[in-house]
């Protein structure tokens, strides 16, 4: 049995992710930590993960970026893995997440779900096409009024993953309102909307000369974020120190 702490476990993703293991039977949750405690909390909940003195084999974590570097620190100190899903890191915390892994197994994804995961596979070959041969690429993503970061995680991931296919030529344009020039043939436009309760849509614009291919992932539910985390907490377990993502997991 996987000893699971949830980290943000009375947030959406916490209280989607204790369900999921709950019907598990290889993993179960034996602590959480939030800055509050609910009621229906049936497993021990810690204010603080340095106040936590139950010791899990992977901590799940999905939470708020200002409490990954404490989390980080925690993992070093007592050699824990974790699966780090929380999203609008800055470049210092990801350089934390980076030197973590040289001290425990790390394994971070922007976006958990198989059909992200296999879009950021296709899109490198997608972009190595069709760049070069004069389409735009643009990124919209949408989602819910609750959200903290913009753009999103997965919108970053995607960018990125096609942006390496491209020797990293391209740089990101975040707002056109202030930009008096016509669009630069390296750049990739990313849009962000907020509103309602959009669970998390992410589309990718190849916009050419006479037509326009479009690839489009829309999560229904937030189970298919859930259930890859629990793949993944399962899958880094007693895993060496080191970086993983979800292509270690989901073979694609
Ligand atoms: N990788 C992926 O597949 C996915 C990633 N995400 C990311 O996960 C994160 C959480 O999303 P979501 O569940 O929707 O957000 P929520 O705001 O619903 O949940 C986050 C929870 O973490 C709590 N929290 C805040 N600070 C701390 C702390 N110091 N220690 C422990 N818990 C804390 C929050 O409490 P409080 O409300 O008091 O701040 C809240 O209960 C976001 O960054 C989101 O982008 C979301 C979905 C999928
Ligand atoms: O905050 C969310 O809800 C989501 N965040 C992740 C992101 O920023 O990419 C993943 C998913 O789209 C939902």
């Amino acid at each position: 049995m996987v000893k699971v702490l949830i980290h943000g476990c009375n947030g959406r993703m916490g209280q989607m992710v204790t369900g999921l293991i709950r019907e598990d039977e290889q993993a179960e949750v034996v602590a959480g930590v939030d800055t509050f405690t609910a009621t229906e909390n049936t497993y021990p909940v810690f204010e603080n993960i340095q106040l936590c003195d139950v010791k899990p084999d992977v901590v799940i974590d999905f939470s708020n970026a200002a409490a990954v570097e404490g989390l980080l620190d925690y993992c070093t100190a007592n050699q824990v893995p974790v699966v780090l899903c929380t999203t609008g890191l800055s470049k210092e915390q990801l350089g934390k997440v980076q030197e973590t892994s040289g001290e425990t197994a790390v394994l971070k994804s922007a976006n958990m779900s198989m059909g992200i995961n296999l879009l950021l596979k296709m899109l490198k070959d997608a972009a190595r096409i069709l760049a070069p041969a004069g389409y735009d690429i643009e990124l919209v993503e949408r989602h819910h009024n609750q959200k903290l970061d913009a753009p999103s995680g997965t919108a970053m991931a995607l960018a990125d993953s096609m942006n390496d296919a491209l020797n990293h030529e391209y740089t990101y344009v975040y707002d056109r309102s202030q930009v008096r020039r016509k669009r630069d043939k390296k750049e990739m436009g990313i849009s962000a909307v907020r509103g309602g309760t959009i669970v998390g849509d992410h589309e990718v614009i190849f916009a050419g000369p006479d037509e326009v291919i479009e690839f489009k992932h829309t999560a229904y539910s937030r189970s298919v974020f859930g259930k890859g985390a629990v793949e993944a907490a399962k899958f880094l377990a007693g895993k060496p120190a080191g970086m993983y993502d979800m292509s270690d997991v989901i073979q694609l």
